[in-house]
């Protein structure tokens, strides 16, 4: 930070992530604006476990990861959860497990809906879909058709492949739905408009390596004369420099690279954009006194602005490993056992990017499914029809979650299961008014009936579809057995957590403070001069991984951006 030659900048940007990224890029294209981006993370090259696909949970909990903990879940008998995010250029692109959503055609009208803003339907946002990612070639280069629908997909930055190494497994599990049909059809392509089904997974990933915020769109632009990025520096407090007809102007970002280190200001002239992600952005608008006025006054942070919503509707999907011992022939479970094996591979990927670990561990497969219908009272609380209640996925191998160790031998079938229409909500607070302090975190997990009963059905769901006559031979015995749904519902409060997608804390809705933080247009309400641009606008939990609709989020809010500077 102190070698910035000024400290005054066009657009002042908070966070180098997924959306951060893609707002220095867009910002800075056209030269007429000067840019400056500040990070608090460390720098994404040459980080390995990034970089191979394979790898990336081995990522989590690590320097690049800021590894919150939840406060204990009360749904989870008082457990903590951990809750990564991405701390390093990129963010969570940089860390995460690489799947590749875009969200279904009524998650997208359902936004437009919930912010009174038809630019945010499917209909508006389908270009910045296509602008977004790029779908190339698996690097096995086999025939995808019947995999893929490769009409529905762009010409744009982040690569998406399906996976490069396909497992034993994937085709029992299309096999299956291709003639079970039902709730349990195939989907050609779960990224062409209708998530329903079981279908392949498209992944964040192009060459055997990952696809990122940072890959993508920062490093292609960092040699702008016009766009400074600054890591290892928090941005800690906005300011006001005038306050006109009572709207406060905010121009100011303070900022310091450790507890005790010296404060910088800088200054943004046109906006400051907060992009620090679900929990960053509500931690820098609560220091700077913009929340819910309690709250400030309990920790005797002056209040600029109430704003009631701050931290408030976090949402999470709950996840549950399921574990069936099989008789696998090409299982990854030897290379969680054997380093040699491990390192061998590894020399494979650097000399040919060909082998196991150009795909994420996880599997080749996954389904969104709807609860069968009538359930719950016909209560779905989804965006729509094309949008899931639940998901799984199928891991070729044993993945290690929640409690359950791996087992010393033996191959397996991880099936992680998620609900994926929440209805428990959660909350974001201070501990104290030290921005380095960790914040408490709280998704309150479980904590509705929907929730629990829901992961039951995924669980009876996921049995329906392995007693099929395909897995005969192959899936030999669950790792561990349920008389009943007092038991699975044991289980899975025991050994949940969630899949990292939270999202809310600063959410987009219509008319004042009390509808929510930001306007469609994701400036925050009651101030001027303040966007916020992360998977914290969110105004609903997306039926699936978030990333690409954080990109094709932030796509939009530069276009919104330009047009009114
Ligand atoms: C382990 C993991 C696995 C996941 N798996 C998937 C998946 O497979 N598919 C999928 O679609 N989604 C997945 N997700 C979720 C997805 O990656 C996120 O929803 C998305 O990347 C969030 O984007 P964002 O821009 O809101 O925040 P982020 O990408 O997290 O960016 C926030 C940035 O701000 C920085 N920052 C925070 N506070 C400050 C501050 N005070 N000052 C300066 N900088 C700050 C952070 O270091 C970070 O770089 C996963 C997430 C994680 C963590």
């Amino acid at each position: 930070i102190d070698d910035l030659k000024n400290t005054t900048y066009d657009f002042v940007i908070a966070g180098a992530g997924t959306a951060g990224s893609v707002l220095a890029n867009r910002l800075s294209e056209d030269g007429k604006y000067q840019v400056l981006v500040i990070e608090a993370g460390v720098d994404n090259a040459n980080i390995q476990n990034i970089i191979v696909p394979f790898l990336g949970p081995t990522a989590v909990n690590t320097v690049v990861d800021w590894n919150f903990t939840s406060s204990p879940q009360v749904g989870m008998f008082n457990r903590t959860v951990p809750l990564p995010r991405g701390h390093v250029l990129g963010g969570s692109s940089s860390i995460n497990f690489m799947a590749w959503n875009r969200g279904s055609d009524d998650l997208w009208d359902n936004f437009a809906r919930l912010s009174d803003d038809s630019g945010w339907s499917w209909n508006s946002v389908a270009k910045y879909n296509l602008k977004v990612s790029r779908l190339i070639p698996p690097t096995d280069g086999r025939d995808t058709t019947g995999e893929v629908i490769p009409s529905a997909h762009g010409n744009g930055s982040v690569l998406t492949s399906l996976s490069g190494y396909p497992s034993e497994i994937d085709p029992l599990v299309s096999g299956t739905a291709k003639s079970l049909g039902g709730r349990f059809k195939y989907n050609e392509d779960i990224n062409a408009g209708d998530m329903i089904g079981f279908g392949h997974i498209q992944s964040s990933v192009g060459h055997g390596e990952r696809s990122s915020a940072a890959t993508a769109y920062l490093v292609p632009a960092i040699n702008r004369p016009n766009l400074d990025v600054v890591i290892n520096s928090r941005a800690l407090k906005l300011y006001a420099s005038q306050t006109i007809d009572g709207v406060p102007q905010i121009d100011t970002l303070e900022v310091a690279q450790s507890a005790d280190g010296p404060r910088v200001n800088v200054t943004g002239t046109r906006e400051i954009i907060l992009s620090a992600g679900v929990f960053g952005t509500p931690q820098i608008l609560l220091l700077s006194g913009i929340g819910p006025k309690e709250e400030l006054t309990k920790l005797n942070v002056p209040v600029l602005l109430e704003s009631p919503d701050v931290g408030k509707h976090l949402t999470d999907h709950p996840l549950l490993p399921g574990y069936f011992v099989v008789d696998a022939h090409n299982s990854t479970d030897p290379i969680q056992r054997n380093s040699t094996l491990l390192a061998e591979l590894l020399q494979e990927w650097e000399t040919s990017r060909t082998g196991i670990l150009v795909t994420p561990p996880g599997g080749g497969m996954v389904a969104f499914m709807k609860n069968p219908s009538g359930s719950f009272g016909g209560f779905d609380p989804s965006s729509g029809p094309r949008s899931g209640n639940t998901e799984m996925i199928f891991g070729d191998g044993f993945l290690p979650s929640g409690n359950v160790p791996l087992p010393p031998n033996g191959t397996y079938l991880t099936v992680i299961m998620a609900v994926v229409s929440p209805t428990s909500r959660g909350t974001f607070t201070l501990n104290s008014t030290n921005p380095f302090d960790s914040p408490i975190i709280d998704p309150q997990l479980y904590t509705t009936d929907y929730d629990i009963q829901s992961m039951i059905q995924v669980m009876k769901d996921l049995d329906t579809f392995l007693s099929q006559p395909a897995w005969n031979g192959f899936v030999l015995r669950p790792l561990v057995d349920f008389a009943n749904d007092e038991e699975r519902e044991i289980f899975a409060r025991n050994n949940s957590r969630t899949v990292d997608h939270c999202i809310g804390t600063a959410r987009m809705g219509p008319g004042g403070v009390e509808g929510g933080v930001v306007d469609s247009h994701l400036r925050v309400k009651g101030v001027k001069g303040l966007r916020v641009v992360d998977a914290s606008v969110f105004p609903q939990i997306p039926e699936n991984h978030p990333q690409a609709v954080v990109y094709i989020m932030a796509e939009r809010a530069s276009d919104l951006i330009k047009s009114a500077n």
